[in-house]
């Protein structure tokens, strides 16, 4: 559990406080896309990140690599890379690099790679810049990075061209450039939504496994819950740019507390009925409500009209941002 074990050991890889990012509105306040994002990723541990489309899942991986899309503006917070406070990476004075501490893999591998460079020169490349490595030596971790990714005939692919790939053995080279540099932290954005069915689980179980053996933190970004229960430690879900539940991933599939959880839920499950004992009539109040789920909630009261609520813990390693958290569902 990472707040737990952080404050027993080592800090967590990363850990993002009060995150806030903002657009311009012409002529009106600007819109929060990214309300106090907190969340911290140990090593070796898969965070599941969950929410429907427009909820600000890549808009929060762009923050974190400082390449926040748009004219969207850091308001505030702030992020620790292994326990020290690091203001925007990226920048010249920072220690940490994007591409080299911090990597992203996202959806379409061939919109990745260079269809002009051979894989094995994409991937030297990036060992080269990042680590500094002469050629032959930079080749030969490009050759263990294609073992790792279980490339077949890794030796051969070293030379192929990207148009050369099936999308899934993109995606291989793709987590391999990602893994070159040993980063702390790798975003999955939605990486694998792409491929079919039966590839994208031979990449996530692959994905999983480097995890897990180079513990490395990562996050996964997705909007299909299913993906997490399979592969996640801890799933956090995000509601219009706001964290609304974070937990283990057995106590949250056991029993989600968030009514936004429960409908994430139901959709997965297929279930008609349940997706329909938790849909909400609209809400007839002119005034925005306290709470960004309000108006879709079942189980909304005057409260959660007038007061926002906190993301508050609820049991050890597990938050809920709601002022009645369901207990059990029927
Ligand atoms: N370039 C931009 N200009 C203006 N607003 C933006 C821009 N990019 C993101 N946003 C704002 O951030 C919100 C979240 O967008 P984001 O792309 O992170 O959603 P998402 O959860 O990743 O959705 P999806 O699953 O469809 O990728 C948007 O609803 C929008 O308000």
């Amino acid at each position: 559990m990472a707040l737990a074990r952080t404050i027993e050991n080592e800090a967590p890889v990363i850990a993002l406080r009060n995150l806030t990012v903002a657009y311009p509105r012409y002529g009106g306040e600007p819109r929060t896309a990214l309300a106090g994002i907190d969340l911290a990723i140990d090593a070796g541990e898969m965070v599941g990140l969950v929410g429907e489309a427009g909820a600000g899942k890549t808009l929060l991986a762009r923050t974190i690599m400082d390449a926040i899309p748009g004219d969207g503006r850091l308001v505030c917070g702030e992020m620790d890379y292994r326990g020290a406070p690091i203001s925007r990476i990226g920048r010249d004075d920072s220690p940490v690099r994007p591409g080299r501490d911090i990597a992203m893999i996202v959806s379409n591998p061939r919109n990745e790679l260079n269809p002009v460079l051979t894989v094995g020169t994409q991937i030297t490349n990036v060992i080269r810049h990042h680590l500094r490595l002469g050629k032959a030596e930079a080749r030969e971790r490009a050759l263990q990075m294609l073992r790792a990714v279980a490339i077949p005939d890794p030796e051969r692919r070293l030379d192929a061209w990207p148009h050369e790939l099936s999308g899934g053995m993109a995606q291989r080279v793709v987590i391999a450039i990602a893994l070159a540099c040993n980063p702390g932290l790798v975003i999955s954005d939605d990486a694998t939504s792409a491929l079919d069915v039966t590839v994208q689980r031979q990449v996530l179980d692959l994905f999983k496994a480097l995890v897990e053996d180079k513990g490395v933190a990562a996050l996964l970004i997705t909007r299909d819950i299913a993906v997490t229960a399979h592969y996640c430690d801890r799933i956090v879900i995000l509601y219009d740019g706001e964290v609304v539940e974070d937990a283990p991933r057995k106590a949250f599939f056991d029993r989600p507390h968030h009514p936004y959880s429960v409908l994430l839920m139901a959709a997965f499950a297929h279930s008609v009925s349940l997706r329909r004992q938790w849909t909400a009539a609209p809400l007839k109040t002119a005034a925005s409500p306290a709470c960004r789920f309000a108006e879709r909630c079942v189980r909304r009261q005057p409260r959660c009209i007038a007061e926002a609520p906190a993301l508050r813990d609820v049991a050890p390693g597990r938050r809920v941002r709601c002022h009645f958290p369901v207990e059990a569902v029927a």
